[in-house]
């Protein structure tokens, strides 16, 4: 699909014919949809009016999950209810069924057993296109498109498929990108990544006119992994932008941010969220975690606590647990600095 974008894109023809393009090639190839899609539309309609919240309210009952062609069970028993406009953190060892959990509540997948619901109904009886586009997702996969970095961005964007410069450099900044994109000499028409070029031997036989095209393209600016979720975050920012967004989901966010840039889109995402609910999966206790209105504690596939920080502090179970390992971190590099000033305090007393 990667490569399909950039053949889409080298005319560098303007987002909204290349994403009418794309869509004709789903079309065009009758790609089948293996998720049944719904008919009711989202948001609800109650009577003529629309139901007032700008959150999502996301119930998950008994819910049980394996991947599909697996056999073990990954998601086991699962109830929770999230409320509208609620910060809700997901937590958990590695494997724990964070991630997976994600995929349910934004349909990549269908629950085995058990159903999840989103404003009282079950998600699977929405149309899907409706639903989604009330979500901004940010994912740990956040590989940047091979496009511009202006288009980039603006495929955040739920509805103006041109946004404003304005609108642009107001998402790099909440993202914290504009500072790594301004000292590219391209700014914002810097393409990214590398494109595989086996497309151009398709059948044994080369391509000169897209061999040429590509030797004429721009050449490729390499980011780091940090600098790839700055643009992701910046991408999310435009949607949480647009109308209609009323859940803010990232899994893990900020895994490649230092601790510095952590704090600052967390602090940005909390700012700009207005009534939305949003769910994140953090492995980080700290900044999130004690501002969450309700914290899931996933161990092996089970929901085994919820509550608040406090609470779950209080409480002395997983949480802490998984509290403490990090704290003691802290703890003990602390230690390790002070022995290492009282050290150098007695090197230099020796001296
Ligand atoms: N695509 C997949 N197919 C089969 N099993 C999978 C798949 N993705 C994850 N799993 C399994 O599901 C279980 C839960 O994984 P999941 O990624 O949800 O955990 P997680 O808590 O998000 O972990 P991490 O903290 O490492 O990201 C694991 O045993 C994992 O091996």
């Amino acid at each position: 699909v990667r490569d399909v974008v950039y053949i889409l894109c080298f005319g560098l023809n303007p987002l909204g014919e290349t994403l009418i393009e794309l869509r004709d090639i789903y079309a065009r190839f009758d790609i089948e949809n293996l998720m049944k899609d719904g008919d009711e539309p989202y948001p609800r309609v109650d009577g003529k009016n629309e139901l007032k919240s700008k959150g999502m309210e996301i119930e998950f009952r008994n819910v049980f999950f394996k991947y599909p062609g697996t056999s073990k069970m990954v998601l086991e028993d699962i109830s929770f209810k999230i409320k509208p406009g609620q910060m809700v953190v997901i937590v958990g060892a590695n494997g724990s069924g964070k991630s997976s959990t994600f995929k349910l509540f934004n349909r990549i997948y269908d629950p085995t057993e058990g159903e999840v619901l989103v404003d009282g109904l079950p998600l699977s009886s929405y149309k899907l296109k409706d639903v989604r586009r009330a979500m901004a997702i940010l994912r740990q996969d956040h590989t940047p498109y091979p496009l511009s970095l202006r288009m980039n961005i603006a495929l955040g964007s739920p509805d103006n498929e041109n946004p404003s410069e304005e609108e642009l450099i107001k998402a790099l900044q909440a993202g914290g990108a504009d500072r790594f994109i301004e000292k590219l000499p391209k700014k914002l028409d810097t393409v990214l990544d590398p494109v595989q070029l086996s497309w151009l031997n398709l059948n044994g036989e080369s391509n000169d006119v897209l061999k040429k095209m590509v030797a004429d393209k721009e050449k490729v600016t390499d980011v780091s992994g940090g600098e790839s979720q700055r643009l992701a975050a910046a991408r999310t920012f435009m949607r949480l932008g647009g109308s209609g967004i009323r859940l803010l989901a990232a899994d893990e966010p900020t895994s490649a941010l230092d601790p510095e840039g952590e704090y600052e889109l967390f602090s940005r995402l909390k700012e700009q969220r207005g009534g939305k609910t949003v769910i994140f999966i953090t492995h980080r206790f700290g900044h999130l975690t004690k501002y969450a209105d309700m914290i899931l504690v996933l161990k092996d596939g089970r929901l085994v606590e919820s509550g608040n920080h406090t609470e779950l502090l209080a409480k002395g179970g997983e949480y802490r647990r998984l509290h403490d390992v990090q704290a003691r971190a802290f703890i003990s590099l602390d230690d390790s600095a002070s022995s290492e000033m009282t050290d150098s305090k007695s090197t230099s007393k020796l001296d």
